[in-house]
Protein backbone atom coordinates (compact mmCIF):
# COMPACT_ATOMS: atom_id res chain seq x y z
CA UNK A 1 0.00 0.00 0.00
CA UNK A 2 1.46 3.75 -0.76
CA UNK A 3 1.90 6.03 1.57
CA UNK A 4 -0.74 7.80 -0.62
CA UNK A 5 -3.49 6.03 0.31
CA UNK A 6 -2.51 5.06 3.69
CA UNK A 7 -2.75 9.46 4.23
CA UNK A 8 -6.29 9.18 2.12
CA UNK A 9 -7.13 7.57 4.62
CA UNK A 10 -9.43 9.36 7.38
CA UNK A 11 -10.21 6.44 9.64
CA UNK A 12 -6.44 5.95 10.18
CA UNK A 13 -6.11 7.10 14.09
CA UNK A 14 -8.66 4.66 14.74
CA UNK A 15 -6.50 3.23 17.55
CA UNK A 16 -6.63 5.79 19.10
CA UNK A 17 -10.53 6.48 19.04
CA UNK A 18 -13.30 5.38 21.21
CA UNK A 19 -14.62 2.19 20.83
CA UNK A 20 -17.79 1.30 20.48
CA UNK A 21 -18.09 -0.58 24.21
CA UNK A 22 -16.28 2.62 25.78
CA UNK A 23 -18.79 5.06 24.09
CA UNK A 24 -21.64 2.81 24.93
CA UNK A 25 -19.92 2.67 28.64
CA UNK A 26 -19.96 6.44 28.92
CA UNK A 27 -23.20 6.89 27.82
CA UNK A 28 -24.32 4.53 30.45
CA UNK A 29 -22.55 6.13 33.07
CA UNK A 30 -23.21 9.95 32.28
CA UNK A 31 -27.05 8.96 31.24
CA UNK A 32 -29.86 9.51 33.68
CA UNK A 33 -33.26 10.22 33.93
CA UNK A 34 -34.37 13.55 33.23
CA UNK A 35 -38.24 13.09 32.70
CA UNK A 36 -40.63 14.42 35.62
CA UNK A 37 -43.43 12.29 36.17
CA UNK A 38 -47.09 13.30 35.71
CA UNK A 39 -50.19 11.18 36.15
CA UNK A 40 -51.86 9.76 33.02
CA UNK A 41 -55.05 8.04 32.85
CA UNK A 42 -54.77 4.63 31.09
CA UNK A 43 -56.69 5.76 28.77
CA UNK A 44 -53.54 7.63 27.84
CA UNK A 45 -51.07 5.72 28.95
CA UNK A 46 -50.00 3.44 25.71
CA UNK A 47 -46.31 3.91 25.15
CA UNK A 48 -45.45 5.78 27.86
CA UNK A 49 -42.53 4.75 30.62
CA UNK A 50 -44.15 3.60 34.24
CA UNK A 51 -42.55 5.73 37.01
CA UNK A 52 -44.22 3.37 39.33
CA UNK A 53 -44.27 -0.58 40.33
CA UNK A 54 -47.49 -1.64 39.96
CA UNK A 55 -48.46 -4.48 41.83
CA UNK A 56 -51.58 -6.51 42.20
CA UNK A 57 -53.55 -5.32 44.92
CA UNK A 58 -56.05 -8.36 45.04
CA UNK A 59 -56.46 -11.75 43.64
CA UNK A 60 -57.21 -11.76 39.81
CA UNK A 61 -60.23 -13.26 39.20
CA UNK A 62 -61.25 -12.28 42.39
CA UNK A 63 -63.38 -15.41 43.00
CA UNK A 64 -63.23 -19.32 41.41
CA UNK A 65 -65.70 -18.79 38.26
CA UNK A 66 -66.89 -20.79 35.57
CA UNK A 67 -65.51 -20.85 32.30
CA UNK A 68 -67.91 -22.17 30.11
CA UNK A 69 -71.86 -21.57 29.81
CA UNK A 70 -73.39 -24.67 31.91
CA UNK A 71 -73.82 -26.53 35.05
CA UNK A 72 -71.94 -26.41 38.68
CA UNK A 73 -71.99 -29.12 40.81
CA UNK A 74 -69.82 -31.16 43.93
CA UNK A 75 -67.69 -33.54 42.29
CA UNK A 76 -67.60 -35.88 45.26
CA UNK A 77 -71.95 -36.68 44.32
CA UNK A 78 -70.53 -37.51 40.62
CA UNK A 79 -69.56 -41.00 40.30
CA UNK A 80 -67.97 -42.89 37.35
CA UNK A 81 -71.88 -43.30 35.82
CA UNK A 82 -71.73 -38.96 35.42
CA UNK A 83 -74.79 -37.51 37.52
CA UNK A 84 -78.13 -36.57 37.76
CA UNK A 85 -79.02 -33.62 39.91
CA UNK A 86 -81.70 -31.11 40.92
CA UNK A 87 -81.00 -27.34 39.24
CA UNK A 88 -81.30 -25.25 42.00
CA UNK A 89 -79.95 -22.00 41.17
CA UNK A 90 -78.86 -19.74 38.84
CA UNK A 91 -75.90 -17.97 38.27
CA UNK A 92 -75.22 -15.23 35.69
CA UNK A 93 -72.00 -13.45 35.45
CA UNK A 94 -72.31 -10.22 37.94
CA UNK A 95 -74.46 -11.80 39.89
CA UNK A 96 -72.70 -13.79 42.96
CA UNK A 97 -74.83 -16.57 44.87
CA UNK A 98 -75.01 -17.03 48.44
CA UNK A 99 -76.73 -20.27 48.87
CA UNK A 100 -74.72 -23.04 49.40
CA UNK A 101 -74.98 -25.75 46.85
CA UNK A 102 -76.64 -29.30 48.79
CA UNK A 103 -75.66 -32.97 47.03
CA UNK A 104 -77.23 -33.45 43.75
CA UNK A 105 -77.78 -30.29 43.65
CA UNK A 106 -76.31 -28.26 40.37
CA UNK A 107 -76.25 -24.46 39.36
CA UNK A 108 -77.24 -23.14 36.09
CA UNK A 109 -74.47 -21.14 35.66
CA UNK A 110 -72.62 -19.02 33.35
CA UNK A 111 -69.12 -18.09 31.95
CA UNK A 112 -67.67 -15.84 33.85
CA UNK A 113 -69.90 -16.07 36.93
CA UNK A 114 -68.96 -16.95 40.38
CA UNK A 115 -68.89 -20.57 41.58
CA UNK A 116 -71.70 -21.41 44.25
CA UNK A 117 -70.33 -22.09 47.34
CA UNK A 118 -69.82 -25.55 47.80
CA UNK A 119 -69.70 -26.10 43.90
CA UNK A 120 -65.99 -27.21 42.21
CA UNK A 121 -66.73 -28.41 38.60
CA UNK A 122 -69.15 -27.33 35.87
CA UNK A 123 -69.98 -29.20 32.70
CA UNK A 124 -70.47 -27.37 29.36
CA UNK A 125 -73.96 -27.16 28.61
CA UNK A 126 -73.92 -29.10 25.18
CA UNK A 127 -72.65 -32.08 27.03
CA UNK A 128 -75.33 -32.08 29.12
CA UNK A 129 -79.22 -33.43 29.07
CA UNK A 130 -81.81 -31.49 30.79
CA UNK A 131 -85.46 -32.57 31.94
CA UNK A 132 -88.34 -31.88 34.11
CA UNK A 133 -89.81 -33.65 36.36
CA UNK A 134 -92.60 -33.24 38.87
CA UNK A 135 -92.17 -29.12 37.61
CA UNK A 136 -88.36 -29.30 38.64
CA UNK A 137 -85.74 -29.13 36.54
CA UNK A 138 -83.43 -31.75 36.32
CA UNK A 139 -79.59 -32.09 34.61
CA UNK A 140 -78.03 -35.40 33.58
CA UNK A 141 -73.99 -34.92 33.06
CA UNK A 142 -72.05 -37.33 31.67
CA UNK A 143 -69.15 -39.46 32.73
CA UNK A 144 -65.47 -38.19 32.74
CA UNK A 145 -65.17 -34.37 34.35
CA UNK A 146 -62.33 -34.58 36.48
CA UNK A 147 -62.87 -32.48 39.65
CA UNK A 148 -61.95 -28.30 39.21
CA UNK A 149 -63.13 -28.94 35.62
CA UNK A 150 -64.16 -25.70 33.71
CA UNK A 151 -63.51 -24.00 37.00
CA UNK A 152 -61.15 -21.03 36.95
CA UNK A 153 -59.36 -20.58 40.56
CA UNK A 154 -59.39 -17.29 41.98
CA UNK A 155 -55.97 -15.55 41.67
CA UNK A 156 -55.20 -17.85 38.64
CA UNK A 157 -54.13 -15.58 36.39
CA UNK A 158 -52.54 -13.04 39.33
CA UNK A 159 -52.09 -14.27 42.77
CA UNK A 160 -52.74 -10.82 45.01
CA UNK A 161 -49.40 -8.96 45.74
CA UNK A 162 -47.68 -10.61 43.05
CA UNK A 163 -44.89 -7.54 40.89
CA UNK A 164 -46.74 -6.80 37.66
CA UNK A 165 -44.71 -3.95 36.28
CA UNK A 166 -42.02 -2.27 37.05
CA UNK A 167 -40.86 1.54 36.66
CA UNK A 168 -39.33 2.00 33.95
CA UNK A 169 -41.12 -0.24 31.21
CA UNK A 170 -42.59 1.01 28.36
CA UNK A 171 -46.80 0.15 28.35
CA UNK A 172 -47.51 -1.95 25.81
CA UNK A 173 -51.55 -2.55 24.92
CA UNK A 174 -51.35 -5.72 26.99
CA UNK A 175 -49.33 -4.24 29.90
CA UNK A 176 -52.84 -1.34 29.91
CA UNK A 177 -54.95 -4.82 29.61
CA UNK A 178 -53.06 -6.18 33.39
CA UNK A 179 -52.92 -3.10 35.04
CA UNK A 180 -56.59 -2.42 33.91
CA UNK A 181 -57.37 -6.09 35.34
CA UNK A 182 -56.12 -4.72 39.05
CA UNK A 183 -58.67 -1.82 38.84
CA UNK A 184 -55.89 1.26 38.44
CA UNK A 185 -57.71 3.96 36.40
CA UNK A 186 -54.33 6.02 36.59
CA UNK A 187 -50.37 5.58 36.38
CA UNK A 188 -47.57 7.78 37.07
CA UNK A 189 -45.63 7.94 34.08
CA UNK A 190 -42.40 9.80 32.94
CA UNK A 191 -43.67 12.76 31.02
CA UNK A 192 -42.55 12.38 27.25
CA UNK A 193 -39.11 13.77 26.49
CA UNK A 194 -39.34 17.33 24.80
CA UNK A 195 -36.72 16.95 22.01
CA UNK A 196 -35.39 19.74 19.56
CA UNK A 197 -34.43 18.42 16.19
CA UNK A 198 -31.81 20.71 13.96
CA UNK A 199 -30.29 20.00 10.57
CA UNK A 200 -27.27 22.33 9.99
CA UNK A 201 -25.63 23.21 6.98
CA UNK A 202 -25.82 26.19 4.23
CA UNK A 203 -26.66 23.51 1.67
CA UNK A 204 -29.80 22.36 3.13
CA UNK A 205 -33.10 23.23 2.09
CA UNK A 206 -36.39 21.23 3.24
CA UNK A 207 -38.58 19.22 0.41
CA UNK A 208 -40.76 21.69 -1.38
CA UNK A 209 -38.09 24.75 -1.37
CA UNK A 210 -36.37 25.14 -5.06
CA UNK A 211 -32.58 23.83 -5.39
CA UNK A 212 -29.69 24.74 -7.28
CA UNK A 213 -26.43 23.54 -7.61
CA UNK A 214 -24.95 22.44 -4.25
CA UNK A 215 -27.72 22.29 -2.51
CA UNK A 216 -28.61 19.36 -0.51
CA UNK A 217 -32.33 18.08 0.69
CA UNK A 218 -32.66 17.94 4.22
CA UNK A 219 -33.39 14.02 4.39
CA UNK A 220 -32.50 13.90 7.95
CA UNK A 221 -35.21 15.76 9.49
CA UNK A 222 -37.64 13.32 8.02
CA UNK A 223 -34.99 10.27 9.06
CA UNK A 224 -35.22 11.71 12.68
CA UNK A 225 -38.49 12.86 13.05
CA UNK A 226 -39.54 8.70 12.08
CA UNK A 227 -36.42 7.08 14.09
CA UNK A 228 -37.92 9.17 17.13
CA UNK A 229 -41.51 8.33 16.45
CA UNK A 230 -40.85 4.84 18.22
CA UNK A 231 -39.39 6.98 21.33
CA UNK A 232 -41.43 8.41 23.92
CA UNK A 233 -40.68 12.07 22.80
CA UNK A 234 -41.88 15.11 21.75
CA UNK A 235 -40.16 16.89 18.90
CA UNK A 236 -39.82 20.10 17.78
CA UNK A 237 -38.40 20.77 14.53
CA UNK A 238 -35.80 23.69 14.70
CA UNK A 239 -35.39 23.83 10.53
CA UNK A 240 -32.33 24.14 9.16
CA UNK A 241 -29.43 26.41 10.70
CA UNK A 242 -27.02 27.94 8.78
CA UNK A 243 -23.45 27.46 8.75
CA UNK A 244 -22.89 30.18 10.60
CA UNK A 245 -21.29 30.23 14.61
CA UNK A 246 -22.87 33.01 16.00
CA UNK A 247 -26.35 32.39 14.89
CA UNK A 248 -26.28 28.47 15.84
CA UNK A 249 -24.60 29.52 19.32
CA UNK A 250 -27.60 31.58 19.76
CA UNK A 251 -30.09 29.17 18.78
CA UNK A 252 -28.47 26.38 20.52
CA UNK A 253 -28.62 28.37 24.12
CA UNK A 254 -31.92 29.09 23.41
CA UNK A 255 -32.76 25.42 22.53
CA UNK A 256 -31.47 23.88 25.49
CA UNK A 257 -33.37 25.98 27.71
CA UNK A 258 -36.23 24.47 26.77
CA UNK A 259 -35.83 21.23 25.60
CA UNK A 260 -34.52 18.20 27.22
CA UNK A 261 -32.06 17.20 24.17
CA UNK A 262 -31.24 18.67 21.14
CA UNK A 263 -30.63 16.10 18.26
CA UNK A 264 -28.31 18.10 15.77
CA UNK A 265 -27.08 16.24 12.46
CA UNK A 266 -23.86 17.96 10.52
CA UNK A 267 -21.34 19.89 11.44
CA UNK A 268 -19.90 17.12 13.28
CA UNK A 269 -16.72 16.88 11.83
CA UNK A 270 -14.32 19.78 12.59
CA UNK A 271 -14.08 21.66 9.54
CA UNK A 272 -13.91 26.06 9.46
CA UNK A 273 -17.42 25.31 8.59
CA UNK A 274 -18.59 22.42 11.46
CA UNK A 275 -19.11 24.44 14.31
CA UNK A 276 -21.16 22.39 16.72
CA UNK A 277 -17.73 20.38 18.49
CA UNK A 278 -16.78 23.85 18.98
CA UNK A 279 -19.98 25.53 20.49
CA UNK A 280 -20.76 22.75 22.54
CA UNK A 281 -17.74 22.66 23.80
CA UNK A 282 -18.41 26.47 24.68
CA UNK A 283 -21.57 26.62 25.71
CA UNK A 284 -21.26 23.04 27.65
CA UNK A 285 -19.77 19.91 28.23
CA UNK A 286 -18.87 17.24 25.86
CA UNK A 287 -18.35 13.83 26.75
CA UNK A 288 -17.83 11.88 23.82
CA UNK A 289 -16.57 12.72 19.87
CA UNK A 290 -14.81 10.57 17.51
CA UNK A 291 -15.30 7.26 17.69
CA UNK A 292 -13.71 4.27 16.02
CA UNK A 293 -17.09 3.15 14.46
CA UNK A 294 -17.94 3.07 10.33
CA UNK A 295 -19.90 4.91 10.02
CA UNK A 296 -20.39 7.79 12.50
CA UNK A 297 -17.05 8.56 13.51
CA UNK A 298 -17.60 12.38 14.31
CA UNK A 299 -20.68 11.28 16.69
CA UNK A 300 -20.96 13.31 19.86
CA UNK A 301 -22.78 13.45 23.07
CA UNK A 302 -22.44 16.09 25.68
CA UNK A 303 -24.66 18.80 27.77
CA UNK A 304 -25.32 22.12 27.82
CA UNK A 305 -26.39 22.71 31.79
CA UNK A 306 -28.95 20.43 32.00
CA UNK A 307 -30.30 19.80 28.28
CA UNK A 308 -28.73 16.57 26.73
CA UNK A 309 -26.61 17.01 23.62
CA UNK A 310 -26.51 14.50 20.98
CA UNK A 311 -24.51 16.01 17.55
CA UNK A 312 -24.88 13.23 14.86
CA UNK A 313 -23.01 13.20 11.62
CA UNK A 314 -24.44 15.21 8.14
CA UNK A 315 -24.18 11.88 6.05
CA UNK A 316 -27.86 9.84 6.45
CA UNK A 317 -26.40 6.91 6.74
CA UNK A 318 -23.92 7.37 9.61
CA UNK A 319 -27.14 9.89 11.12
CA UNK A 320 -29.19 6.47 11.66
CA UNK A 321 -26.59 4.20 12.45
CA UNK A 322 -25.58 6.70 15.10
CA UNK A 323 -29.47 7.27 16.09
CA UNK A 324 -30.00 3.76 16.40
CA UNK A 325 -26.71 2.46 18.30
CA UNK A 326 -26.25 5.96 21.12
CA UNK A 327 -29.28 8.35 20.35
CA UNK A 328 -32.21 5.43 21.12
CA UNK A 329 -30.73 4.19 24.08
CA UNK A 330 -30.18 7.74 25.46
CA UNK A 331 -33.58 9.04 24.61
CA UNK A 332 -34.88 5.99 26.54
CA UNK A 333 -33.31 6.53 29.45
CA UNK A 334 -32.84 10.33 29.66
CA UNK A 335 -36.94 9.34 29.43
CA UNK A 336 -37.18 6.96 32.58
CA UNK A 337 -36.64 3.90 30.40
CA UNK A 338 -34.02 1.20 30.57
CA UNK A 339 -30.50 1.68 27.75
CA UNK A 340 -32.09 -0.46 24.70
CA UNK A 341 -29.33 -2.90 23.29
CA UNK A 342 -29.37 -3.88 20.12
CA UNK A 343 -31.10 -7.39 19.14
CA UNK A 344 -29.11 -9.78 16.92
CA UNK A 345 -28.16 -12.84 15.75
CA UNK A 346 -25.26 -14.16 13.80
CA UNK A 347 -25.85 -15.76 10.39
CA UNK A 348 -23.57 -16.79 7.85
CA UNK A 349 -22.06 -14.16 5.15
CA UNK A 350 -23.32 -14.12 1.75
CA UNK A 351 -20.46 -11.71 1.15
CA UNK A 352 -17.27 -11.34 1.30
CA UNK A 353 -14.67 -8.23 2.08
CA UNK A 354 -11.26 -9.07 1.68
CA UNK A 355 -9.53 -6.24 3.76
CA UNK A 356 -11.27 -4.73 6.40
CA UNK A 357 -9.49 -2.38 8.84
CA UNK A 358 -8.74 -3.39 12.29
CA UNK A 359 -9.35 -1.35 15.29
CA UNK A 360 -12.79 -0.10 14.29
CA UNK A 361 -16.22 -1.42 14.40
CA UNK A 362 -18.32 -1.52 10.89
CA UNK A 363 -22.02 -1.68 10.60
CA UNK A 364 -22.74 -2.76 6.97
CA UNK A 365 -26.35 -2.02 5.67
CA UNK A 366 -27.85 -5.73 4.83
CA UNK A 367 -31.09 -7.99 5.07
CA UNK A 368 -31.47 -11.26 4.69
CA UNK A 369 -31.62 -14.23 1.90
CA UNK A 370 -32.29 -17.53 1.16
CA UNK A 371 -28.83 -19.31 -0.18
CA UNK A 372 -28.73 -22.28 -2.88
CA UNK A 373 -29.04 -24.54 -0.15
CA UNK A 374 -32.02 -23.27 1.49
CA UNK A 375 -30.15 -21.74 4.28
CA UNK A 376 -30.69 -18.27 5.32
CA UNK A 377 -27.57 -16.00 4.94
CA UNK A 378 -26.93 -12.00 5.03
CA UNK A 379 -26.17 -10.25 2.31
CA UNK A 380 -24.76 -6.56 2.46
CA UNK A 381 -25.45 -3.29 0.86
CA UNK A 382 -22.36 -3.12 -2.68
CA UNK A 383 -21.48 0.30 -1.70
CA UNK A 384 -20.24 1.62 1.28
CA UNK A 385 -20.57 5.63 1.23
CA UNK A 386 -21.98 7.01 3.93
CA UNK A 387 -24.65 9.51 2.09
CA UNK A 388 -26.42 6.64 -0.08
CA UNK A 389 -30.00 6.49 1.42
CA UNK A 390 -30.42 3.77 -1.08
CA UNK A 391 -28.33 1.44 0.88
CA UNK A 392 -30.97 2.05 3.93
CA UNK A 393 -34.08 1.84 2.11
CA UNK A 394 -33.30 -1.44 0.73
CA UNK A 395 -32.03 -2.79 3.66
CA UNK A 396 -33.58 -4.85 6.84
CA UNK A 397 -31.13 -4.45 9.11
CA UNK A 398 -27.43 -3.84 9.97
CA UNK A 399 -24.67 -6.47 9.73
CA UNK A 400 -21.85 -5.68 13.00
CA UNK A 401 -18.62 -6.30 12.16
CA UNK A 402 -16.31 -6.04 15.22
CA UNK A 403 -13.01 -5.05 15.47
CA UNK A 404 -10.52 -7.14 14.92
CA UNK A 405 -11.88 -8.68 12.04
CA UNK A 406 -9.90 -8.03 9.22
CA UNK A 407 -11.42 -10.24 6.39
CA UNK A 408 -14.86 -11.54 5.66
CA UNK A 409 -15.08 -15.03 3.68
CA UNK A 410 -18.55 -15.98 2.52
CA UNK A 411 -20.50 -18.74 5.06
CA UNK A 412 -18.65 -16.60 7.89
CA UNK A 413 -21.03 -15.90 10.64
CA UNK A 414 -21.60 -12.36 11.10
CA UNK A 415 -23.79 -10.29 13.65
CA UNK A 416 -27.15 -9.09 12.22
CA UNK A 417 -29.12 -6.53 13.90
CA UNK A 418 -32.68 -6.67 12.39
CA UNK A 419 -33.88 -3.05 12.10
CA UNK A 420 -36.99 -4.10 14.33
CA UNK A 421 -34.54 -5.58 16.79
CA UNK A 422 -34.58 -0.97 16.88
CA UNK A 423 -38.34 -1.06 16.57
CA UNK A 424 -38.29 0.32 13.68
CA UNK A 425 -38.93 -1.63 9.87
N1 LIG B 1 -11.26 16.20 6.82
C1 LIG B 1 -12.22 15.41 7.25
N2 LIG B 1 -13.38 15.36 6.61
C2 LIG B 1 -14.34 14.56 7.03
C3 LIG B 1 -14.13 13.73 8.13
C4 LIG B 1 -12.90 13.81 8.80
O1 LIG B 1 -12.66 13.14 9.80
N3 LIG B 1 -11.98 14.67 8.33
N4 LIG B 1 -15.12 12.88 8.53
C5 LIG B 1 -16.02 12.43 7.49
C6 LIG B 1 -17.10 11.68 8.06
S1 LIG B 1 -16.74 10.14 8.60
C7 LIG B 1 -18.36 12.13 8.13
S2 LIG B 1 -19.62 11.12 8.68
C8 LIG B 1 -18.73 13.45 7.67
C9 LIG B 1 -19.65 14.07 8.72
O2 LIG B 1 -19.39 15.35 8.85
P1 LIG B 1 -20.35 16.43 9.45
O3 LIG B 1 -21.15 15.92 10.54
O4 LIG B 1 -19.49 17.60 9.72
O5 LIG B 1 -21.40 16.67 8.30
P2 LIG B 1 -21.44 17.74 7.14
O6 LIG B 1 -20.09 18.05 6.69
O7 LIG B 1 -22.30 18.83 7.59
O8 LIG B 1 -22.19 16.86 6.08
C10 LIG B 1 -21.69 15.67 5.59
C11 LIG B 1 -22.48 15.27 4.35
O9 LIG B 1 -23.82 15.02 4.72
C12 LIG B 1 -24.73 15.86 4.00
N5 LIG B 1 -25.79 16.28 4.90
C13 LIG B 1 -25.65 17.02 6.01
N6 LIG B 1 -26.84 17.23 6.59
C14 LIG B 1 -27.74 16.60 5.82
C15 LIG B 1 -29.15 16.48 5.89
N7 LIG B 1 -29.84 17.04 6.89
N8 LIG B 1 -29.79 15.76 4.96
C16 LIG B 1 -29.07 15.21 3.93
N9 LIG B 1 -27.73 15.28 3.82
C17 LIG B 1 -27.09 15.99 4.75
C18 LIG B 1 -23.90 17.04 3.62
O10 LIG B 1 -24.42 17.73 2.54
C19 LIG B 1 -22.56 16.38 3.33
O11 LIG B 1 -22.56 15.81 2.04
O12 LIG B 1 -17.59 14.23 7.44
C20 LIG B 1 -16.57 13.58 6.67
N10 LIG B 1 -15.55 14.53 6.39
O1 LIG C 1 -18.33 7.84 9.51
MO1 LIG C 1 -18.75 8.90 8.30
O2 LIG C 1 -19.70 8.34 9.29
O3 LIG C 1 -18.01 7.94 7.04
O4 LIG C 1 -20.01 8.74 7.31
Amino acid sequence: MSDKSVLNDCFLHDKQRLRHHEALQILKDQVSTIADVETVRLENALERILAEDITAPRNIPLADNSAVDGYAFRHSDFDEAGGFFQIQQRIAAGHASNATLGPWAAGRIFTGAVMPPGADTVAMQEDCETHQQDGKDFVIVPQGLKKGANCRKAGEDVKEGTALLAAGHRLRPQDLAAIASTGQAAIKAFRNLKVALVSTGDELRRPGDLISVGDVYDANHFLLRGLCAGLPVEIADLGILKDDASLIETRLKETAEQFDLVLTTGGASLGEEDHILRLLDKLGQRHMWQLAIKPGRPMMFGNIESCAFLGLPGNPVAAMVCFLLYARPVINVLAGGRFLEPQGFQIPAAFEVPRKKPDRREFYRGWLEEGSDGNTLAQKFQRDGSGLISGLREADGLIEIPEETTEIRKGDLVRFLPFSGFGIR
